[in-house]
């Protein structure tokens, strides 16, 4: 079987050669691949140039079946095949606030297939109805702008369900089974799980999940959420363990701000305008900023957050993860593979992090207009000794042509004064500039900067130098701006939506590689073990404020300074 849609004219006609029976495209032309064209074209008009091919998926599943059997898994929208998705830690906090809001935003947007069923798998004691009220409650105080919400959100509640059981009972993922069965009646299943659970219970699920639980009929697909491992012997150790039940193509390890609208739109703006590629290197870039900031402590998660802190939870990860998709070089082609490999090229370039190269805080408690404001160690499941980074700032190199001697500066950090996540391109100094005079001494303010904010209210913008009007010749710093919600009407997905999506799709652009994995944690690790074993002593700072002073120095030592420190902004 091999069916190429490959393009779409303006006219929407397909144009495809295929070598299948004509009944099996007339079904798959109803199901979740065409839609998903669909959605890729209509979307090129605006913002979006994502694949202009498809292929249907025959990678995994229980049985090791082949092409030349005939044989194929059901795409999920065939008519006659059927979506299990089971969220394995329903009760908890990740599934409540993001996976099954996601997963009505997916159905309220029709991009759920026909016949799905959503079930809940958790220890705690609940009822199918006891569930769904938890849903509904959720989604009746998020999602009332949307029209007919009220009736969508009745119909999505009838597909869901819950099971309770230990991660770890053969017998329970049984019980499971035979729940699912029951729905799936004679139809040809697919089946996803969601690994909303804490890490060290994975391959419990895993193994349970696989052996009991897995698709007889269709494709079985695992989300797994992050941490992903605290280093990189115990991401090898998972991965090493994930691998005696499922197949890599199985595996679909979740970043989540991967699935951020501005980080999917980073190699649309990259690649796809003539003015910045030209510009995307050493030759013209003079450093790059990557900005988590939030203004809130690690309320409620300090027990998960203390045995990883903020290197772990967000820079390894996030951070790195948009780093290697800015630095990389251009990929063959937009499939997932190519992409995958350009940002493993760029991970294995990065020159080993120094200690003198990282800065670490830690956020103490703060009185502030008559609030008090809790200090990170104040967290009743935090140890009062506790040395765990809440701030770090770091500078990080890649060992190529490109990028010779750029900085790439990383910070992030928790109960700051704001929430906001940034990558910032700060350009190099107008050589022999004519205007020099206009801006005193300091020639850094007369640089161009590009700004992608992820989040809060998704923009980009471009500081440019401009001429006050007026009979004079005075300059000012101007931006030349897109903003999202002045340009664009529609709602901005979340990312779990764009990401569960694609793992439904089979699309694995998004979702992170182990041979990723491995190379960021290959990154990290030497560092982190040098900062444990030293017990080096994070800068305290208070609640609410910028983070350490050491940060400034950080970045002075590399004759930068940040870009969302400067109160043009
Ligand atoms: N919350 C968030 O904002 C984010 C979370 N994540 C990741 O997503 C996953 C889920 O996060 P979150 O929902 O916050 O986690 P929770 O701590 O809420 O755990 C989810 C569920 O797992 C079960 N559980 C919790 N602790 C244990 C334990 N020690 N042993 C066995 N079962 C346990 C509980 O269900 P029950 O007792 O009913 O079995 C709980 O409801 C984690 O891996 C987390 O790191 C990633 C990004 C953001
Ligand atoms: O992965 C994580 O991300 C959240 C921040 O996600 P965002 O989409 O709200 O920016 C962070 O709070 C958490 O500590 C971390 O585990």
């Amino acid at each position: 079987m091999a069916i190429q849609l490959s393009h779409f004219s303006s006219s929407s006609t397909a144009l495809y050669s295929f070598d299948h029976k004509i009944s099996y495209f007339s079904k798959w032309v109803t199901g979740i691949h065409f839609r998903r064209q669909l959605r890729n074209h209509f979307e090129l008009k605006s913002t979006n140039g994502y694949p202009l091919n498809a292929v249907p998926m025959q990678d995994e599943g229980s049985a090791a079946k082949t092409l030349e059997e005939e044989v194929h898994f059901p795409e999920s929208g065939e008519p006659n095949s059927m979506l299990s998705i089971t969220v394995v830690g329903a009760s908890g906090d990740l599934a409540k606030k993001k996976i099954f809001p996601a997963l009505f935003a997916l159905y309220y947007e029709d991009w759920l297939p026909e016949n799905f069923v959503v079930y809940g798998y958790a220890r705690t004691k609940m009822t199918d109805e006891e569930l769904r009220n938890v849903i509904s409650e959720t989604l009746t105080c998020r999602i009332d702008r949307r029209e007919n919400c009220q009736d969508k959100m009745e119909e999505f509640l009838k597909r869901c369900f819950y099971h309770s059981g230990q991660y770890n009972s053969e017998e329970h993922f049984l019980e499971l089974n035979c729940k699912l069965k029951e729905r799936e009646s004679s139809k040809l299943s697919n089946r996803l799980f969601y690994l909303s659970i804490p890490p060290n219970i994975f391959v419990d699920v895993v193994k349970c999940a696989s052996t009991k639980a897995s698709s007889g009929t269709g494709w079985t697909r695992v989300i797994v959420e992050k941490p992903f491992g605290r280093d990189l012997e115990s991401s090898r150790e998972l991965t090493k363990c994930l691998k005696q039940y499922l197949t890599e193509d199985q595996i679909f390890r979740i970043d989540h701000y991967l699935g951020k609208e501005l980080v999917e739109n980073l190699s649309v703006l990259r690649f796809s305008n003539l003015v910045f590629e030209p510009l995307w290197s050493r030759n013209y870039i003079r450093n790059v900023q990557f900005i988590f900031s939030e203004d809130f402590g690690t309320e409620g998660r300090g027990g998960y957050f203390d045995n990883y802190g903020i290197i772990r939870d967000i820079m390894q990860n996030h951070l790195l993860q948009i780093l290697a998709l800015f630095a990389m070089e251009t990929p063959v082609s937009l499939d997932a593979e190519d992409i995958r490999n350009e940002k493993v090229k760029v991970l294995k370039s990065m020159m080993p992090l120094q200690l003198e190269d990282v800065v670490v805080g830690q956020y103490k408690g703060h009185n502030k207009g008559g609030k008090s404001y809790p200090g990170y160690i104040d967290d009743p499941t935090v140890p009062k000794d506790s040395v765990t980074p809440t701030f770090a700032a770091a500078a990080l190199f890649i060992n190529n042509a490109r990028w010779d001697g750029v900085p790439f500066l990383m910070k992030a950090g928790k109960a700051l004064h704001t929430k906001r996540a940034e990558i910032r391109v700060q350009f190099r100094h107008v050589p022999g500039n004519l205007y020099k005079r206009n801006f005193g001494t300091d020639l850094d303010k007369a640089t161009n900067e590009l700004v992608l904010r992820l989040q809060p209210d998704e923009a980009i913008y471009l500081k440019i130098n401009n001429k006050v009007p007026g009979l004079g010749m005075r300059l000012d710093r101007s931006d030349l701006n897109l903003f999202y919600k002045t340009r664009y009407t529609r709602e901005i997905p979340d990312a779990y939506e764009r990401l569960l999506l694609d793992a439904i799709e089979g699309e694995r652009r998004l979702f992170i590689r182990s041979d990723e994995l491995d190379a960021a944690w290959a990154l990290f690790t030497p560092l982190l073990k040098e900062i444990e074993e030293n017990k080096i002593m994070p800068e305290l700072y208070p609640y609410g404020s910028r983070g350490p002073v050491g940060a400034h120095y950080l970045a002075a030592k590399h004759n930068v300074r940040w870009g969302d420190l400067s109160g043009e902004d």
